[in-house]
């Protein structure tokens, strides 16, 4: 059959590729539905990535946050029609220590390996999760990103002390809300403290114990751990102050992504003997988690619903660049496409 497969060629421009691809082999394969934007694909959509990596990558078809149904399964083991969530990593090889995310042999869709902008997506048989029927499809187009925050709360128990008193999650963006949200549901008797820079995001984080603008911080206000969920130039801000917030002995799980190395206060790192966990994308294991938590955490999934933003039915390109544009103005949540093209 011929698949297209709508790739980023250079900022802000798509083409269609017509690749051949057989049914006869263990691929299963998937129509997407609904799609979500990252901020990852806005960094390559915007040329904003650095030229090094725009050059090394594209071609190449954008999107790694999206659900579809199965619609050919070679060993008919899967039910045509049955919903699912893809994973975008994909693994070549195990390792007894390293996660599949962080074996620098996995592929990563979107990040030099054509992502979920497909007519049709071929799946290897684990980098699809079923989900339950009643989930709502806008929310679950962003689970990837929920599998974030999750696989960034696992290496946290992993790794840091475990009083667990008082939490701090720099960022009032998507990975901030999920996160705080995250840590409020599995830390029931914990306090959650969120800090940003925009009073009308932090409005939306009804359910944490307190918020506070960055620039607002009480002397008197210390932490046991810290969540950075900024990215960008402002993580270095966020990760110093988080250093000066955290009681010693604390940990800081670092997420948000910079394009340039930022400078931090080693000094006091050293001296406060603080813990630094870093995490990036999520595996399997991470995404049966995070389904049987929304399965578990129906209020979890219902506070999810506040973070769709924009919703574009994709019929043409260029309601894919319509789609990429509304988010860039959008002043909250995710962009979700409704993929019908
Ligand atoms: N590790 C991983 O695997 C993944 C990492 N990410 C990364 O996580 C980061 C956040 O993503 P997402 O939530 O979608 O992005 P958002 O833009 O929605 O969230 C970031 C938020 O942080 C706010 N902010 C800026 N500076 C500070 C500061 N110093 N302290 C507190 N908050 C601040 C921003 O405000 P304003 O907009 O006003 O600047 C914005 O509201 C990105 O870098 C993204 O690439 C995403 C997915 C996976
Ligand atoms: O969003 C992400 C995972 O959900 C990661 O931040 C993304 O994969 C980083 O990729 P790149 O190196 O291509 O910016
Ligand atoms: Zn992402």
């Amino acid at each position: 059959m011929i698949n297209q497969v709508y790739r980023l060629v250079s900022p802000r421009q798509f083409e269609v590729t017509y690749k051949d691809r057989s049914l006869q082999s263990d691929y299963v394969v998937v129509r997407p539905s609904h799609l979500s934007i990252c901020a990852a694909d806005q960094r390559y959509y915007t040329g904003t990535r650095g030229k090094e990596a725009m050059a090394t990558k594209l071609p190449m078809a954008l999107i790694h946050e999206g659900i579809g149904k199965v619609v050919y399964d070679p060993l008919g083991e899967i039910d045509t029609g049955t919903s699912v969530v893809m994973i975008p990593n994909i693994p070549t090889e195990t390792d007894e220590i390293v996660a599949e995310n962080y074996l620098r042999s996995s592929k990563f869709r979107s990040s030099g390996y054509d992502g979920f902008m497909q007519d049709y997506v071929f799946l290897n048989r684990d980098r699809l999760v079923e989900l339950p029927n009643e989930l709502n499809p806008h929310v679950s187009a962003f689970i990837e990103l929920v599998t974030i925050a999750m696989h960034s709360l696992v290496r946290f128990e992993a790794k840091a002390h475990t009083r667990r008193n008082v939490f701090g999650v720099w960022g009032d963006g998507n990975l901030g809300y999920i996160t705080s949200l995250m840590l409020k549901r599995r830390y029931k008797d914990s306090k959650v403290i969120v800090f940003g820079k925009n009073q009308y995001k932090l409005d939306h984080f009804s359910f944490v114990d307190e918020t506070y603008q960055i620039d607002e911080i009480p002397n008197d206000l210390f932490i046991d751990h810290a969540f950075e969920a900024v990215g960008g130039k402002g993580s270095q801000y966020a990760i110093n102050q988080m250093i000066d917030q955290l009681f010693p002995e604390g940990s800081i799980a670092i997420m948000g992504v910079s394009e340039y190395p930022v400078e931090i206060n080693t000094r006091m790192i050293l001296e406060k003997g603080l813990t630094i966990i870093g995490s990036s994308r999520s595996g399997r294991t991470d995404f049966v988690n995070t389904v049987e938590f929304m399965k578990e955490h129906p209020d979890f999934v219902e506070y999810l619903r506040t973070l769709v933003g924009e919703v574009q039915e994709v019929k043409t390109i260029q309601d894919i660049i319509t789609a990429f544009e509304k988010d860039l103005t959008s002043s909250w949540g995710k962009t979700v496409m409704e993929w019908k093209i």
